[in-house]
């Protein structure tokens, strides 16, 4: 079980520092989408440079043109890139293909896909990586999670790795971790703590366990 760091609410120089920080203790470091939109793939490259042997995944939720954004964010330096489960079933073979070609691996986020069952199997036969569910902010903050959904997928998929995202935080993490996702990933959990070292410390510490 790995630990992926989410880095969301920061600028190129505030990812940095934050994976300074915390980098023995993470297995790989996310460019989230907001920096994405905000600074584009230069935090992809700016990252992948200043950390060459950590793994960085590109939160580009990836809707259309999966093959062009993977060549893109894999240009950049990214290791894995994330394209939507809501996607069409083209736009994910192409992402995997590019990936394929580029040495580089894709993780389809499941977020607000509703045949989730059926999806998961389906994008399984796609030859993914990773299938992660994940509750976004916006369903966060309405109290939901993906625990019930990480079970879910995990009866269904067979040859991804799997993954769950969405508001994990060292309270929530023993339910995640006895799940046994293949990756786990946090933002404010560990971001958005006083001491964001201890966190990521206890975390792993805590999955290194499970
Ligand atoms: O992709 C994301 C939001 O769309 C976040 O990176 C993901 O939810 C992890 O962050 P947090 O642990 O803060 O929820």
């Amino acid at each position: 079980m790995k630990l992926q760091l989410a880095l969301d609410l920061v600028d190129i120089p505030g990812a940095i520092e934050v994976v300074k920080e915390v980098e023995p203790f993470v297995d790989v470091v996310e460019i989230g989408t907001p920096i994405v939109i905000n600074e584009g793939l230069h935090a992809v490259k700016a990252l992948k440079e200043a950390f060459p042997n950590m793994t960085v995944l590109a939160d580009l939720k990836i809707m259309d043109a999966g093959g062009y954004e993977v060549m893109k964010a894999s240009a950049a330096g990214a290791d894995i890139v994330t394209i939507l489960g809501v996607a069409e079933d083209a736009s994910i073979k192409g992402a995997v293909e590019e990936a394929r070609k580029q040495g580089k691996q894709i993780l389809v986020d499941m977020i607000a896909v509703k045949n989730l069952e059926e999806r998961a199997a389906e994008v399984d036969s796609f030859g993914v990586d990773y299938i992660c569910v994940h509750t976004g902010y916006d369903l966060q903050a309405a109290g939901q999670n993906s625990f019930e959904d990480l079970r879910t997928i995990k009866a269904v998929v067979k040859n991804a790795k799997t993954a769950i995202a969405g508001g994990i935080k060292l309270s929530t993490l023993p339910e995640v971790v006895a799940a046994s996702p293949d990756l786990v990933i946090v933002g404010g959990g560990i971001t958005g703590q006083a001491d964001m070292k201890a966190a990521a410390a206890e975390m792993k510490q805590l999955i290194a366990q499970g």
